[in-house]
Parts: structure tokens; sequence; C-alpha cells
């Protein structure tokens, strides 16, 4: 199908949003979980202390206050920091295998790939990438699934040669400003966002790198305002849920947020590992969603409107800041996060 085919290609009706998927899904798995809890007064002693602290529950750190990522032409509406979040949020996933690894490799490392050479994430490049390729970008790691990890390099790469042109920000543009639609396009055409499972025989989704992909290029282009014009002022980005990975609900875990089964807290901190889909992990997952949620409305109660985007990244800055000196995060193989 040409990109001249892709006006008639209809999408999902609008009654599938995926956000709306998301928290409908992740609530049931919650209501029926067997191996975690969420601790209520927990989540309202966190929401006290933000509500009081100054942080206002967002995260203070900005796009490129790390210096981690790619940004140059965001300023003048440039494609290419839309290239490389595309890139990025395809390959954002299980750095834990190799010790020392982390997402600051892979974000610092994509950003000298294209300073290097601008075309180097092109969709042409994409679509026949190796694990050489990625190999040219992680100076010193041995990374994990790299041969997976480059099968969704030329995923990519073929869609948007297929449907886009070769170009990250004309799908971006299907999506009319809107991250519900970003997420569902990005499901429907790209298998590896496909974050989906079934727990207990009910379908439950994620769509863990689907959204980050939708906040980073938010925060990429600083945040833009619904109205500004900007193909990346999503109206609807107050909608995305947080990011289901392991390093928040290992901080959510330690606050008292989470409360594990023994026998699952005896696996997790024995590093053991939790099958993909498995109860316990599907459930630390869902668990991570709801308790987003529920601090987000508690927050708000206490007159702190934020986002659960901004309530996620505050959270796992604050993972990556003390997560030498608590629990082990949880330790599934997998792609989706
Ligand atoms: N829930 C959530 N999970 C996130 C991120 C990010 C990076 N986002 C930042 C970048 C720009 C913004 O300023 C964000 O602050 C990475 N991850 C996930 O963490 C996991 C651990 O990785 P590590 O500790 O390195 O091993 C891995 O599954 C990775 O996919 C996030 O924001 N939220």
């Amino acid at each position: 199908m040409s990109s001249r085919n892709l006006d008639n290609w209809v999408p999902l009706p609008p009654a599938i949003n995926p956000l709306t998927a998301v928290r409908r899904t992740t609530t049931t798995v919650c209501s029926n979980a067997q191996h975690v809890a969420l601790n209520q007064a927990a989540i309202e002693q966190l929401a006290k202390m933000w509500a009081t602290d100054g942080g206002g529950g967002g995260a203070s750190v900005g796009w490129e206050e790390t210096g981690w990522h790619y940004s140059e032409d965001a300023a003048v509406g440039g494609n290419l920091t839309c290239t490389y979040v595309f890139v990025l949020d395809c390959l954002n996933f299980c750095f834990w295998p190799t010790p020392g690894l982390e997402y600051e490799h892979l974000a610092f490392g994509l950003k000298a790939a294209v300073q290097r050479d601008p075309l180097a994430l092109s969709a042409d490049r994409l679509a026949v990438a190796t694990e050489e390729t990625i190999r040219g970008w992680f100076s010193g790691f041995e990374i994990p699934q790299i041969s997976e990890r480059a099968a969704k390099l030329r995923e990519l790469g073929c869609v948007l040669q297929a449907h886009f042109g070769g170009e990250a920000a004309l799908l971006v543009a299907r999506a009319a400003r809107s991250a519900a639609r970003l997420v569902r396009l990005l499901t429907c055409l790209l298998p590896g966002f496909r974050d989906e499972t079934l727990h207990q025989g009910r379908q439950c989704f994620f769509y863990k790198r689907a959204q980050i992909l939708a906040a980073d290029l938010w925060a990429a282009y600083g945040r833009p305002p619904p109205g500004s014009g900007s193909l990346y002022a999503f109206e609807d980005i107050g909608e995305l849920t947080m990011f289901a990975d392991y390093r928040v609900p290992q901080v959510l875990a330690h606050l008292g947020v989470l409360e594990y089964s023994q026998a699952l807290e005896t696996k997790i901190d024995g590093l053991e590992r939790l099958q993909p889909g498995s109860e316990e992990e599907v459930e630390i997952r869902a668990m991570c969603v709801q308790a987003v949620e529920g601090l987000r409305a508690a927050l708000a109660r206490r007159n702190v409107v934020v986002t659960s985007v901004e309530i996620d990244w505050r959270l796992w800055h604050e993972g990556e800041r003390i997560k030498k000196d608590i629990q082990p995060h949880h330790r599934t193989l997998t792609c989706f996060y």
C-alpha cells in the first residue's frame, strides 16, 4: 500500500481509544489481582508530600536537561528530532540483562550517531539495519536481544517507507495532534508496539513504548500547549497513562504503594525472572498504571493538577537516583519495556 492509498485507509473506529483500553483493562486486572496490592494510604501519603514539597508532582527534569537527548532542530520544528525519538522508543526496552547498561546509553548513543551523520536514522538505513548497526551506536556494551532490536528498526524503516515517504513526522501528522490516535497508528502499523497480553483470560493493554513515544515527542519539542500549531501539541496529552516499565514499580514498591505477596517478593529479591504474560508480571504493570491514576486523583484533591506523564517522569527520575539503594526491580525478558 503506497502513501497515495493511505487516505483510503480507515483507522480503527474512534470508539477504540487505546488509552481508554489501557485504563479499563488494567482496572480489571487490579480487581482480580492475586500477587500484588495497592496501598491507598501510601498513595495519599505520597500525594500529601508532593503537594507540599514544591515539586508539584511533575518532573522538573526537562528533555535537554540531562544532556542525553538529541533535539537540535526541535526549536524550528525540524523532523530529525522526531526521527530520533521514533528510533529511541523503538529500542527503549530491557537494558537490565547487561550490567551497567542504561537508557541513557541508548539516548546518548543515538544522539552521537545523528550528530555524526544526520542520515544515520533515515528510513532507508533503518530498513536494512543489522546487529552491527546497533553495535555502532552503543560503544562498549553487549546489547541484550540485539537481533530483536535490529528487527524493530527494520520494521520501522519499512513501514515509514511504505506509508509515509520515509518520514516519521508524516506518521505523526496523520494523528492530527492526538496522542491517542498516534498510539493507535503505532500499534496498528508496527507489531513491536503491540504491548498487549492476557490476565486470567481477559485481554490487557499497556502500550508502554507507543505511549512514551508520544510523550517524548511532546517533551522533545518543548511541551507545546494545545492550539500552538505544533505537530506535537497533542490536545489529549493528559489522556496518556504512566509507562509500565520496570523502574517505576521498583520505586512504588519502595514507597509502599505496591505490595507484593511474600512469594513474589522472594522471587524479585532473588533476581528470579518473571515470565512475560505471567500473572505476577501483568499485575505489577497494571498496578503501576492504577497507582499513578490514584496518585493523580489524590494530587488533584489537593489542587495539584498534573498529568500521569509528569507523575511518571518524576517517579522514573527518582528511581534513577535511588535504584542502587532499594530492593531490585522485577526482571522480565521482553521487547515491550
Ligand atoms: N516509566 C518510564 N520508563 C522509562 C522512562 C525512560 C526515559 N524517559 C526519560 C527521558 C526523557 C524524559 O525526560 C524521561 O524522563 C526510560 N524508561 C524505561 O525505564 C526502564 C529502566 O531503564 P534504566 O533505568 O535505564 O535501566 C526501561 O524499561 C526503560 O524503557 C520514563 O520516563 N518513564
